[in-house]
């Protein structure tokens, strides 16, 4: 195998041009392979592979600096800088990170994982290195999704103005994780079928040439002009910054090559390249959509799963009926239509639907501008992604307490994608501001009843929900909430645990059949429900609070501020996750190690008196 022979990018420097397309076959396998162990971003990779390869050949990393985009795409980049024995742990605990990372590689030139931002962070390099009379090159792997984030096109703007060497490949495969959207993009395609026009006239020119060398010269002038037209109506042109390109991203030769004249290049310039999203496995490149970030499969016999059904199903299914019952709905996702349920939705009221791409802040905004002319937009969004939106959820939205539903997906630890996809700050960073109201549901039914009830009521609503299977309720349920009131699940005659979403099945685990705890579904995050917190306290109960999301700042600590300004002290224990960040693995494992599991609320109860110490604790001492 070649891959043996490879440890650092040093290794491709002296291997043939055929030993280098035998190297890409082997990287693809051994993606297939690993991502058939673990899932992962599949389809991302397998087309970025001849692009990688022909970056190490080229580049001399870690000296000179690559960064990819998201960083979804980078599988072949992490095998090929000294990763490749540690593969086959990625996304898993005290694995690897499935996107680029600082503190992982030398060879890996920024921390990814959210969209967008490779643009700025070369600006930000090209900036420094100039400044400290260094050099070295900066190479940023942009894919055609990411480049419809605003951060992207503002930081092109800045380099196209300070006109920095650095060289910026969009890889354009028409797919952001489902079709990729946006004017841009309806550019590149027909900016492509042009050159390929051009191209086919070449062709013909070389035949005229032969035949009628003064006609040939007349047409050659009229291509010429043709040429610079296209050139200067590209929209890079404007940018200031030089365009080649579009050229074959699976190439390997042509793109060694390619790479050898533009390093030599001053100033920013763009390569387009086109790439096959799940280049070389076939169900890959005839569903890319599903292969983007699928579950473990069998890699010889590749078979879709059904992942259950989802949180996001049931939004989905939810918001597809109750579209029917209002007119004025509109749903908006930034590019996250299959992650937040909304493939019948978008079929069933595709005038009732927007894509914006990957601009959270554009779709924020676009919702308020919906809500300012009288439709009812809700936005279907990851906690993560939000935190893009942050300005825009104040500035645009809550100081006119607009109506705009937050959909909030993937609340909580995620997972697999780790401490870039953990959406474990939207309470903390939500609840501060004025006329937010903040809910989470128990199941799929309170979703469907809460998101009616915020419809009606109006306001911006952050309803959050987990990346996690839920049971799905009936079609054509609608059960009335009492807006703000939170739920005795069981009662408790000593300590009642307060929690909520995902957490709850902890409390309720704790909880067992001890009648001294009780369980309280604090559904309502802001407003809590002070009537019910404060008749607790009066009466004398213990309290513990858990959630699945920051400690500081998070639902305990709303709880402490209102027993404070109600002048209530009883004895309370607030569990959350501590201030740190919390990486890939498992979720219940991580659960634990945050110690907001049921083993961890035995154990504040036990603190506290009301249960006798948990024999797993008893053991330890
Ligand atoms: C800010 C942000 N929003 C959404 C996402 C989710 N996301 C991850 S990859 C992706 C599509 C990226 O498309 P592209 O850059 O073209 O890469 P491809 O997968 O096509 O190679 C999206 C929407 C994200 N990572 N970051
Ligand atoms: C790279 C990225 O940001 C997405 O592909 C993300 O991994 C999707 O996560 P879900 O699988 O939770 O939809
Ligand atoms: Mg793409």
């Amino acid at each position: 195998m070649v891959l043996d022979k490879v440890n650092s990018p040093r290794d491709l420097k002296t291997l043939s041009e055929e030993e280098l397309l035998t190297l890409a076959q082997e990287l693809r396998s051994e993606i297939i392979r690993v991502c058939g162990q673990n899932g992962g971003h599949l389809a991302s990779s397998l087309g970025a592979v001849e692009l990688i390869v022909a970056l190490h050949r080229v580049f001399d990393s870690p000296k000179d600096r690559l960064l990819f985009d998201v960083g979804h795409q980078a599988y072949a980049h992490k095998i090929l800088t000294g990763r490749k024995d540690v593969f086959h742990t990625i996304r898993q605990e005290g694995g690897i990170s499935g996107f680029t990372k600082v503190s992982e590689s030398p060879h890996d030139a920024i921390t990814a994982g959210h969209a967008s931002t490779s643009l700025a962070n070369a600006l930000g390099m090209a900036i420094a290195r100039d400044a400290l009379r260094e050099d070295y090159q900066i190479v940023s792997v942009i894919g055609d999704g990411a480049l419809t984030g605003g951060m992207a096109l503002a930081a092109l703007n800045v380099i196209g103005e300070q006109r920095r060497k650095l060289l910026i490949i969009l890889n354009d495969n028409e797919m952001s994780i489902s079709e990729n959207v946006g004017a841009l993009n309806r550019y590149f395609k027909e900016f492509q079928i042009k050159k390929w026009v051009q191209d086919t006239q070449k062709w013909g020119r070389d035949v005229l040439e032969h035949i009628s060398p003064r006609l040939f010269n007349l047409v050659d002038r009229a291509k010429e002009a043709a040429k610079l037209m296209l050139h200067q109506e590209n929209p890079f042109y404007a940018w200031g910054v030089r365009y080649v390109g579009p050229v074959d991203g699976h190439d390997l030769k042509g793109l060694i090559h390619l790479f050898q004249e533009l390093k030599e290049l001053d100033g920013p310039t763009i390569l387009h390249v086109v790439t096959q999203k799940g280049k070389g496995y076939s169900v890959a490149e005839a569903d890319p959509i599903y292969w983007h970030g699928p579950p473990g499969f069998n890699p010889e016999k590749p078979e879709k799963v059904s992942k259950g059904y989802s949180w996001s199903a049931a939004f989905g299914d939810a918001v597809t009926e109750l579209a029917y019952q209002e007119p004025r709905l509109f749903v908006i996702t930034p590019a996250m239509r299959e992650g937040s349920g909304l493939v019948r939705y978008s079929q069933t009221h595709p005038t009732r639907y927007l894509d914006t791409g990957i601009c959270e802040d554009v779709a924020a905004t676009a919702a308020a501008g919906m809500a300012l002319r009288g439709l009812k937009p809700v936005l279907a969004i990851y906690s993560t992604f939000m935190q893009r939106a942050y300005d825009q959820i104040i500035h645009d939205i809550a100081i006119e307490n607009l109506d705009v539903i937050f959909a909030v997906d993937r609340a909580g630890i995620v997972g697999g994608d780790g401490a870039t996809h953990n959406g474990v700050f939207d309470i903390a960073y939500l609840r501060t501001i004025p006329n937010v109201q903040i809910a989470a549901p128990k199941d799929a039914l309170e979703l469907r009843a809460m998101l009616k009830k915020a419809l009606e009521r109006g306001g911006p609503v952050a309803i959050r929900y987990p990346r996690d299977n839920v049971e799905k309720a009936p079609e054509g349920a609608w059960p009335e909430i009492e807006w703000g009131r939170w739920e005795v699940l069981k009662e408790g005659s000593t300590a009642y645990i307060l929690s909520f979403g995902k957490t709850l099945r902890y409390a309720l685990e704790a909880a067992g059949e001890n009648p001294e705890i009780g369980v309280i579904n604090a559904r309502f995050i802001k407003p809590l429900d002070r009537e019910m917190l404060e008749r607790l306290a009066l009466e004398g109960y213990k309290l513990v609070t858990a959630e699945d999301h920051q400690r500081m700042g998070g639902f305990g600590s709303a709880v402490l501020e209102a027993l404070s300004e109600l002048g209530l002290k009883p004895d309370i224990r607030v569990l959350g996750l501590p201030d740190r960040f919390f990486d890939h693995g498992s979720i219940a494992r991580m659960h634990k190690e945050a110690g907001i599991d049921a083993e961890a609320i035995l154990k504040a109860l036990a603190e506290m008196g009301v249960v006798s110490k948990p024999p797993a604790l008893d053991s330890k001492r």
